[in-house]
């Protein structure tokens, strides 16, 4: 196990997460069609060569003709990977890796890591500087100080593209916000603050030059390194950026310097904080201890020797994450929007000032119903979740803003209000959905039932699904079982193993299932040797005796065939027709499409069931549902057979004004094509549809099937909706991870 406070996963997932299905975490996808000889033609040799003759009569265009304009490089040496200091370049890959696609996920930035093997400050600057064609944006990483800020200020002179330090600046712009509002809270004004900055390096520096110029006193600022305290006169381990900071003072420890100190600002290294240390801050003290991957001291320790402090660390797995990834892909989103040249000053306060805000804002619905509890500005909550998708919205508008209010906006937006529209739907909201399920997940842990746990697949889902610290698995399987823990690397003690051979249970379920199922032809041994015998029916009985709060199956036998036995022991949900949903996930769109897996000709009644089920799922998965009934045919041309039962279900929706867009009969084209949608204007989808529902179980099986096979796209599900208990049924290709985006989904009642 990683050796962490609230560990969630073992060094073990850590490596396979990197190394399977294949090394690492990037791939490079073209943006533009590759399969035809013309293709071929116009993406390379000879049409090529036009843009590369207006680019050289005409540099602006690059950015209208290449990638440039949303690429940025993130580039280290290795020098101070994180708090584990200089491993070198190649070992600081998978952290570049890591920020390459945080930029992605959070804004839609393409980025791409650059590990440089030199630790020459000239030769790592002429390399950056070499690259600026290439890229809209550099973003210097885990150099250590004090060369990085020679690096860094020479690139910045050097080139005409932004070159940001993150563990500098990127730091200090979150630091900044998180202390505007733990100030806030304890009634304390800035300008009165007495702060101990521990660590000297790259953050440290930029935090605490930020902080003074945000009105900080200078003489209120104890800055110490290793060597304890740096004060006027010292000489040993000094530097000139150290020297700004030196005071006069007689103190010489961190323990002294902590002596009525309001705030501890860690930036150094795990564990440099003892709890002692803390008993002598002042009242309600404030504590950001945030070196990665593990803080100065850890939250539950300083809180036990303080019980009134604010805390604050860079790990997402605890509350008040401080953490440059709150900051970094917003505010070069800001910055390339608008072709910024640089990012100065104005640009980092007024991202730091719009993050401070947002803390205080009111959090949105779909943000509190996936965490499970309700977040309000207070002790625990100083600082949004780098997830809060309002974020994308409210840090790169601040920021391109600021950058054309300062003169750095080569190409300033125009329409403001128009900017923060397009960057709403700039990122897929079940993306954000699917985070904060897992974030929900964790703070509401749940028992989930594994009904084929001697599958590997889904034992090391199980694993994965404890180690995430979602909940506990219920585990359904022989006495082998415990061995094949064990030979996974796992302790057995922890797991809830249910064997149906010697289950105490046992006799219960035989009595429930045969009162249930006696007049249905059931023997009493028929129905003894299904409880024996049967993982589903075994599982299904766990569930609905409230041994397990949901039950995920289907890894060993077809769909249908588990619902058969799944049916056996629960029913739907009063007055629902239980249905299949698949989603299908893109980076800017979702789509929801049912029943897939159940109903094999669904009457207009059951279609109307359907489509009300899966428009409330997608609505629970943030999106507004627009309904198309779909069919080879639109709106009756051309006529044929078959099209009755999808006419009716919009009738039985007329009458029951279900509260959501719904149109049919219609074609995909139709539906999902706004030019298409554009020949019948009097159609009532206000958009492009995003809820499919299909005619009957033939057409969708294959839809879905085939799209999961051949589309880009990836897909979840097919989800299980509308029955009593809470129970999955997973497709038999399914790995680890989809049976844990399964669970985690049901677990956090987003899939019922
Ligand atoms: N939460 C966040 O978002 C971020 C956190 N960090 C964390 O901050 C830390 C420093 O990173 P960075 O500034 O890039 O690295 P640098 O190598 O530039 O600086 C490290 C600094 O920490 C000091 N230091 C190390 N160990 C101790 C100790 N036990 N007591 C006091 N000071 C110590 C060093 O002292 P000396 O000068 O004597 O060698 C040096 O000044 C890392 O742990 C990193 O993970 C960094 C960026 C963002
Ligand atoms: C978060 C980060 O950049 C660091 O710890 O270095
Ligand atoms: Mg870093």
């Amino acid at each position: 196990m990683a050796e962490n406070a609230n560990v969630q996963f073992s060094e073990r997932e850590a490596l396979l997460f990197h190394s399977d299905p294949q090394p690492g975490k990037l791939e490079i996808v073209a943006s533009k069609p590759m399969a035809t000889q013309r293709d071929l033609a116009l993406a390379y040799s000879p049409g090529v060569a036009v843009p590369v003759r207006a680019i050289a009569e005409n540099p602006a265009t690059a950015y209208d003709y290449t990638a440039k304009g949303n690429l940025v490089a993130v580039i280290s040496n290795g020098t101070a990977i994180l708090g584990m200091g200089n491993l070198g370049a190649l070992a600081s890959k998978p952290v570049m890796e890591g920020k390459a696609v945080l930029f992605k996920r959070f804004a839609d930035v393409d980025a791409i890591d650059i590990e440089m093997k030199t630790e020459d400050v000239d030769r790592l600057i002429d390399a950056i500087e070499l690259l600026e064609p290439s890229f809209g944006g550099i973003n210097l990483e885990d150099i250590k100080a004090p060369e990085c800020f020679i690096i860094e200020q020479t690139l910045r002179e050097r080139m005409n593209i932004p070159v940001f330090h993150d563990d500098q600046h990127g730091t200090a712009i979150i630091t900044a916000a998180g202390l505007i509002n733990a100030c806030l809270l304890t009634k304390r004004k800035l300008a009165d603050i007495k702060v101990v900055v521990n660590g000297a390096g790259a953050a440290a520096i930029a935090c605490t030059e930020l902080m003074k110029a945000m009105g900080v006193r200078h003489d209120n600022v104890i800055m110490c390194d290793r060597k304890g305290v740096i004060h006027q006169g010292r000489e040993e381990g000094m530097d000139q950026w150290k020297s700004a900071h030196a005071v006069a003072t007689d103190r010489r420890t961190l323990t002294e310097a902590l002596e009525g100190a309001d705030v501890f600002l860690g930036l150094s290294a795990a564990g440099a904080l003892q709890p002692e240390m803390v008993a002598h801050m002042a009242k309600a003290p404030i504590i950001f201890a945030m070196a990665n991957p593990d803080p100065e001291i850890r939250p539950e320790d300083a809180k036990a020797a303080r019980p009134d402090a604010i805390i604050a660390t860079g790990r997402s797995d605890y509350p008040n994450q401080v953490n440059n990834v709150l900051g970094f892909p917003f505010i070069f989103r800001g910055a390339l929007d608008v072709r910024a040249s640089a990012i100065n000053e104005e640009m980092k306060i007024a991202a730091a000032t719009a993050i401070a805000e947002l803390a205080r804002e009111r959090v949105p619905e779909e943000v509190a119903v996936a965490y499970g509890t309700q977040h309000n500005f207070g002790p625990d909550y100083i600082i949004p979740a780098p997830f809060d998708p309002r974020l994308m919205e409210v840090v790169p508008a601040a920021v391109a803003q600021a950058a054309m209010d300062s003169g750095v906006a080569t190409r300033p937006i125009e329409d403001m209000e128009g900017y923060r529209q397009a960057l709403r739907g700039r990122l897929n909201p079940t993306t954000s959905v699917l985070t904060l399920a897992y974030e929900g997940a964790r703070s509401h842990p749940k028992r989930v039932i594994f009904a084929e746990a001697e599958e590997e697949v889904v034992l090391r889902a199980a694993i994965a699904f404890k180690d995430g610290g979602y909940g506990t698995p219920v585990l359904v399987g022989r006495e082998t079982v415990a061995d094949q823990l064990r030979d996974l690397g796992v302790d057995p003690e922890g797991y809830e193993i249910h064997n149906s051979v010697n289950s105490p249970l046992v006799p219960e379920m035989v009595e429930t299932l045969y009162t249930r199922l006696q007049r249905r032809g059931y023997l009493r041994r028929d129905v003894e040797r299904l409880v024996n015998r049967d993982r589903n029916i075994f599982g299904a009985l766990l569930l609905s005796m409230g041994k397990g709060d949901t039950m995920i199956t289907g890894v060993t036998r077809t769909y249908a065939e588990t619902m058969r036995q799944i049916r056996r022991v629960l029913d739907p949900a009063e007055g629902r027709t239980p249905f299949g949903m698949h989603v299908l996930v893109g980076q800017s769109h979702t789509t929801f499409i049912a029943d897939t897996t159940i109903n094999e000709r669904p009457s207009g009644e059951e279609l109307a069931n359907i489509a009300t089920g899966a428009a409330a799922v997608a609505r629970r998965m943030g999106h507004e549902p627009r309904v198309a009934f779909l069919s080879y045919s639109t709106f009756g041309n051309p006529e044929g057979q078959w099209l009755e039962n999808l006419r009716e279900a919009v009738k039985v929706l007329d009458s029951r004004d279900p509260g959501f867009e719904y149109e049919g009969e219609m074609a995909p084209d139709v539906a999902l094509n706004p030019k298409q949608m554009a020949n019948y204007p009097f159609s009532r989808l206000s958009g492009p549809a995003n809820v499919l529902i299909m005619p009957g179980l033939q057409s969708a099986s294959i839809s879905a099937k085939l799209l999961r096979e051949l589309g880009g796209d990836s897909t979840i599900g097919p989800m299980l909706i509308g029955m009593d208990k809470p129970v999955q049924i997973a497709p038999m290709t399914s790995s680890a991870s989809e049976l844990v985006t399964l669970a985690v989904l049901a677990a956090g009642g987003i899939a019922r």
